[in-house]
């Protein structure tokens, strides 16, 4: 499709929200035998402290259990002790928050074509029979240094590119620990995961915008998908909750925990671990009232690097499950909008 074609029928959800009685069809989310928008039981997320599993006190080893039971049991921890303050955090999400309240017209200025799937924009349409999430995104790639296209960045506001590349910097630094301390919680050498993982990361941050939506009932703010990154880092809507992770086949709200961050393991981690640690399916509600902004940062190696499960966890009792893989990040993409889970390609 050109660019001015995308252009012209590209109808922000932001727009069909408002004055829209009942979602367009593309919007309805029919996957599924079961209710969306009854209230699920809250998922008890474990709260882990990295200053405390990075100390050598006692208490370090309590907490790398506490993690390895959390990353066991649903795939997903909240994270404190992270160095981030609650206003720097605040600020990446006002950053998204600025940008989504511009008027259209500045907002179409960073708009994704066909040709550059950066930007801003919903689903890359593979189908006519997909189901569309009702989102808007902007969807920028962060590091490697040569895979920025700033062209579409948003110019306003103004703080916009220095805090990215701030917040950038930091979840690469905070990657690297905590890929540390999910080595040492499945008794590995530290530097196991890191030393696939690399330099150069590939780091793509998404600013997730929700309105709210006339049928809360019908429609998904995003489908039902596993991250393909090694881990995502997301900052939570504040006042509004809305993310629910699937566990023992049951749906479960994921609460906001003040200052923390939640941290995704991905696909990527489940590989190197060879299925110990397992990437939780998820996926969000939307709701009538309120608007929802949420700042996922997906973390993956370079897409040169291959990565594979650590050899230490293979064993007769647990064979190799995964193959080799490179560049699965992107691989994801055109699976997640047809309900196929891309890990299904990476099994031996
Ligand atoms: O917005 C959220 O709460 C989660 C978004 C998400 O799962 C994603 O962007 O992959
Ligand atoms: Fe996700």
């Amino acid at each position: 499709m050109s660019e001015t074609l995308e252009s012209t029928v590209f109808k922000p959800v932001q727009e069909l929200a408002v004055d829209c009685n009942t979602p367009p069809e593309r919007y309805i989310y029919t996957c599924s035998n079961e209710a969306i928008g009854v209230n699920p039981p809250v998922l008890d997320i474990p709260v882990i402290d990295l200053n405390s599993l990075q100390s050598s006190s006692p208490s370090a080893d309590r907490e790398l259990e506490k993690l390895r039971a959390s990353v066991t049991s649903c795939g997903c921890f909240q994270l404190i002790g992270h160095g981030m303050t609650s206003s720097f955090l605040d600020q990446v999400s006002s950053i998204g928050r600025d940008f989504f309240a511009l008027p259209v017209k500045e907002k179409l200025k960073c708009l994704r074509t066909a040709e550059n799937t950066q930007g801003y924009g919903h689903d890359t349409k593979f189908s006519e029979n997909q189901v569309l999430d009702w989102t808007d995104r902007l969807y920028l790639i962060t590091s490697p240094e040569d895979q920025i296209k700033f062209q579409s960045w948003p110019e306003c506001p103004e703080s916009f590119r220095k805090l990215l590349q701030e917040y950038t910097e930091k979840i690469n630094l905070l990657t690297e620990a905590v890929l540390k301390v999910l080595s040492r919680s499945l008794n590995l050498k530290e530097s196991c995961f890191l030393d696939q993982y690399g330099e150069n990361a590939y780091m793509v941050a998404r600013f997730n915008y929700y309105p709210p939506s006339p049928r809360p009932d019908l429609t998904l703010g995003v489908k039902p998908h596993a991250d393909g990154s090694a881990m995502t880092f997301l900052i939570q809507d504040k006042q509004v909750e809305g993310l629910q992770v699937l566990k023992d086949d049951q749906w479960f709200n994921v609460p906001n925990v003040p200052d923390a961050l939640l941290v995704n393991i991905g696909d990527q981690v489940e590989i190197m671990s060879n299925g110990i640690y397992k990437s939780p399916v998820h996926r969000v509600v939307t709701n009538s009232e309120r608007e929802r902004i949420t700042v996922a940062m997906f973390c993956s190696p370079n897409s040169s690097r291959y990565i594979e499960p650590a050899e230490e966890l293979i064993s007769k009792r647990r064979p190799r499950l995964y193959k080799k893989v490179n560049n699965y990040f992107d691989m994801c993409f055109e699976g997640y909008q047809h309900g196929k889970p891309a890990i299904e390609a990476a099994k031996m």
